[in-house]
């Protein structure tokens, strides 16, 4: 048992992917992916944790990495690929990698989902199908209208074998979606080889051959031959899943975290302390952080190393990320509030929450568009890193980057 792999992009994470690579963005108190290393860690046999991506390594990732492996005492490595080689060239590219020591089989993991990752469960599946398939997708349900923005399965639903793939399709194919997590044997890289030689036949053979990229995608150009080929089978859960593409989505998954928290890490949640702030629901609270007692946190709140919150504030549905202040009686909502960021006494700070449907089990979070109708989607509200918000103010539904000091209120704008 090997791998997942990760990748560092983030464009729809700006500006708090300015500071940080979207992996490694606080997710329930810790790095978005620390939770699939935990869940990998969990696997029996699990030899290795290989992370993939076309980020140049910084000494943030080396520290994470070198804590996170002395932590889950497994051994964790970043691969960096030369180009963005898509979802399934960067594996092929370092398949030498992935299959040294010989495994069965591998897991891999989109970065940006959140899941409960039942990675056992798809290992029990895979063993009582074991060679007739080459890889296992993750599949959860979708209400026929968010379907279009995933991958869609068409499954026999005797044998869950996958009998048809489309990614993103623009008419409704079926509501079981890809999750973005997968178990391959190594039969997979053949696959990938075979499309590989091919592509590079058509750059030979094309005069424009510098033109043609080099990126192989496992949904678009692996996955519906795959199916075709009877190769494929999927393995649904009922448990929470969600894509974690913009930062609203970081706070909607930091909920199902933090609730999850109440099983895997009960000592992770602030529970009402003497002395201490009052506490409504599921809170993470870094232990650094310096709280006044008469600060009422939660719920879906998380706060980060050396955080500063002051007498009588209120903090409801965010994030507050490390060095933060936030002085005494303001009040923050459904939002994010950067690294070393102030917010000033009596300000208020607000978004609007861009949360499923409650109504619909089967709705998913929107990757909303920053824009409709020719104004700004109303969205959690983001303070960069080191934004100085003053006293008495209001900022609501507005994105502020990275180094502002804000002299009045706003609404509904991105200030640059
Ligand atoms: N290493 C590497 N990773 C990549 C590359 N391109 C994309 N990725 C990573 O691969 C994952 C899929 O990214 P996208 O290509 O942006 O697809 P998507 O819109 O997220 O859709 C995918 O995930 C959905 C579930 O969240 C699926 O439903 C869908 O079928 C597809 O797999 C993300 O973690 C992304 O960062 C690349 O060139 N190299």
């Amino acid at each position: 048992m090997k791998l997942f792999r990760i990748c560092f992009s983030g464009t729809r994470f700006r500006p708090l992917s300015f500071e940080v690579p979207k992996p490694l963005f606080p997710v329930a108190g810790v790095p978005m992916v620390q939770h699939h290393i935990e869940a990998c860690a969990k696997v029996p046999d699990m030899k290795e944790i290989i992370l993939i991506g076309f980020y140049q390594p910084n000494e943030e990732l080396n520290r994470f990495l070198a804590s996170a492996q002395q932590e889950f005492k497994i051994s964790i490595r970043y691969l960096q690929e030369f180009a963005a080689l898509g979802t399934g060239g960067g594996i092929y590219h370092f398949r030498d990698q992935i299959l040294s020591g010989g495994p069965t089989a591998f897991f891999l993991m989109n970065a940006d989902v959140c899941s409960e990752f039942p990675l056992e469960d798809m290992l029990r599946f895979h063993r009582q199908r074991e060679g007739s398939h080459c890889g296992i997708i993750l599949g959860t349900t979708a209400n026929r209208k968010q379907s279009l923005n995933y991958g869609c399965i068409v499954e026999n639903q005797q044998t869950n074998e996958v009998l048809h793939f489309v990614e993103k399709p623009s008419t409704f194919i079926s509501d079981i979606i890809n999750c973005g997590i997968y178990l391959f044997t190594p039969e997979i890289f053949s696959h990938i080889g075979t499309v590989f030689q091919r592509n590079q036949e058509e750059r030979l053979q094309c005069k424009a051959w510098k033109q043609l990229s080099e990126v192989i995608r496992l949904e678009q150009d692996i996955f519906t031959k795959l199916a075709a080929q009877k190769q494929l089978y999927v393995y649904k859960t009922q448990h929470f899943w969600s894509q974690i593409k913009s930062a609203g989505s970081a706070i909607y998954a930091s909920r199902l975290y933090l609730n999850r928290y109440h099983e895997t890490h009960p000592e992770r949640l602030a529970t009402k302390q003497e002395g201490g702030p009052k506490i409504i629901g599921d809170v993470f609270i870094h232990p650094t952080a310096n709280i006044e007692p008469t600060a009422v946190l939660g719920p879906n709140v998380s706060i980060g190393k050396g955080v500063t919150i002051g007498a009588g504030v209120r903090l409801r549905e965010s994030i507050v990320l490390h060095g933060a202040t936030l002085q005494d009686h303001c009040c923050v909502l459904n939002s994010i509030v950067g690294w070393d960021s102030a917010i000033g006494k009596w300000a208020r700070v607000e978004g609007t929450p861009s949360d499923p449907n409650p109504n619909d089990p089967y709705a998913k979070i929107d990757s909303e568009t920053l824009f409709r109708d020719g104004g700004l989607t109303p969205s959690i509200t983001i303070l960069g890193c080191n934004v100085n918000i003053p006293s008495e103010v209001i900022i609501r539904n507005s994105i502020v980057l990275p180094h502002k000091d804000l002299n009045r209120s706003f609404k509904n704008q991105i200030i640059l």
